[in-house]
């Protein structure tokens, strides 16, 4: 997105190259066009007169000869090459199809995790917050175009916010302001998706505009429409269920719990003796705690240093195996807590805070969240039979998200918003070595800026007296 920024500024640069260029030459033909025109004008007004002067005629044939010439090679001559092959060569940047679809489909997800409403949205508005952002026609026809196969109501809602717009403002398109147009594309997208009564009604809307309803190709378009409307089957809009447990703790919509119990941290180890560490309890069985303030931002710096060269897109174990998935949109990357001071300082820190063995624990996987960027509701213990499971996770927040990116336990209630340097703890495994199915937690889709976490999985097997009840299977014999 930053390199689209940069390229947009090009674009307009190069545009206004162009404007210049064409600028000049149509500079040039007004500065001459008078002068010709007024020794013509003189010549039209006594023709005979003026060929019977030689040096009237003589000029006369030359310029008919030679610069009319010149003037034909001067219009043929196309202006602002330089700027189309510019263009010509950054075209290989610019997104896809498939990219727009991608954004169309994060705003839609902000949109309905958020309950943002698409007048709002337009305007720039989230979550109650006014930004200096908003939506032209052509954004929220996309928005309309994407949605009219998944949600047919939506889809109408962000067309209705095309033609509004177009109401009182002008698009800065080649398109300019032509509303009718939009709409004869809105309705051609409600024919393609065969909603052929709405199509006549935003179509019979275009003709009026365009004040054009004699003409006989609009005429016959609309004589087919209106036919294929008659054969249309009625079908209701399916309502949508939107609410999952998950979506409510993102919108802060569940009953509010603070802490359970806030307590300085101070026990046996020698750092944490000299450095008291502030913990809230946010539930007790199975514990789960943030602990505040326990990164730098210098150690923040760091960690950005060494991941962003490596930023992965993010992957999830399915029936063992790692696979890209919507469910889990981000970019990450491991490393491993020996790769430095930094990191060896901090994995200490890690074991002082929660007082287990980190031997065999996983490296720290260090991931960046863009926008819409999100974790959905999922566990993060191994489902296969393993002897040496996921105990705990520790994710530390590397920073503020302006809004969305929470961390939520819909099982809980809990809603976790991130804060530079906090860090959330919590165990996955129950006493008796059972997987707990409590934890489930998702990170929630960002909504304005973005999210740095990392996270350790903290394993079993160096932790076994941690759980000195396991249940005994009753043996075969
Ligand atoms: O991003 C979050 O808040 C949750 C991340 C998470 O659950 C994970 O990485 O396993
Ligand atoms: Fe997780």
């Amino acid at each position: 997105m930053v390199r689209l920024v940069q390229l947009e500024a090009d674009f307009i640069d190069n545009l206004s190259s162009y404007a210049d260029e064409l600028e000049a030459k149509l500079n040039k033909l007004k500065s001459v066009i008078p002068q010709m025109r007024a020794r013509s004008k003189q010549a039209l007004l006594q023709v005979e007169n003026y060929i019977s002067n030689p040096i009237n005629a003589f000029s006369l044939l030359r310029r008919m000869h030679e610069d009319w010439q010149d003037w034909n090679v001067f219009m043929e001559t196309s202006v602002g090459q330089s700027q189309v092959n510019f263009f010509n060569q950054a075209r290989a940047e610019l997104p896809t199809s498939a990219d727009l679809y991608d954004a169309c489909a994060t705003l839609f997800r902000l949109q309905v995790v958020y309950e943002l409403t698409v007048k709002d949205m337009t305007r720039g508005i989230l979550n109650g917050k006014q930004y200096d952002a908003s939506l032209n026609a052509l954004d929220t026809y996309a928005m309309g175009k994407y949605l009219i196969k998944l949600d047919r109501g939506l889809a109408g809602e962000w067309f209705t916010e095309t033609s509004e717009w177009l109401k009182e403002n002008t698009l800065q398109t080649p398109i300019g302001d032509s509303r009718e147009k939009v709409l004869l594309l809105f309705a051609q997208a409600l024919l393609d998706y065969k909603y052929y009564s709405i199509a006549l009604t935003i179509f019979d809307q275009a003709v009026l505009l365009a004040n054009d309803s004699a003409d006989p190709a609009l005429l016959s378009k609309r004589s087919i429409i209106e036919e294929l409307s008659r054969g249309e089957v009625k079908e209701k809009p399916e309502a949508k269920s939107r609410q999952t447990i998950y979506e409510i703790g993102c919108r802060g919509q569940y009953v509010q719990k603070s802490g359970l119990m806030c307590m300085y941290k101070s026990k046996s180890p020698a750092f944490l003796r000299l450095a008291r560490i502030k913990m809230e309890v946010l539930v007790l069985d199975p514990l789960v705690v943030i602990f505040h303030d326990v990164l730098s931002l210098r150690e923040i710096d760091g960690l950005q240093e060494i991941a962003t060269p490596h930023l992965k897109r993010s992957l999830v174990v399915r029936y063992g195996v790692n696979v890209q998935a919507k469910l889990r949109i981000s970019a990450g990357t491991w490393v491993d807590p020996k790769h430095n001071n930094l990191t060896l300082r901090i994995e200490r820190r890690i074991s002082d805070m929660v007082d287990l063995n980190l031997e065999g624990s996983e490296p720290f996987y260090i991931i960046r969240y863009g926008l819409g960027g999100l974790y959905k509701a999922h566990y993060d213990y191994f489902d296969s039979n393993t002897n040496d499971n996921r105990l705990a996770t520790i994710l530390f927040y590397m920073n503020d998200v302006e809004q969305g990116g929470a961390t939520v336990f819909p099982h809980f209630g809990q809603t976790v918003r991130p804060k530079r340097g906090n860090a959330l703890f919590w165990y996955n495994i129950q006493h008796n070595g059972t997987v707990d199915t409590r934890t489930l937690h998702g990170g929630c889709p960002v909504l304005v800026g973005s999210k740095w976490i990392f996270t350790q999985w903290i394993h079993e097997l160096p932790n076994m007296f941690h759980r000195p009840c396991r249940k005994q299977e009753p043996s075969a014999a």
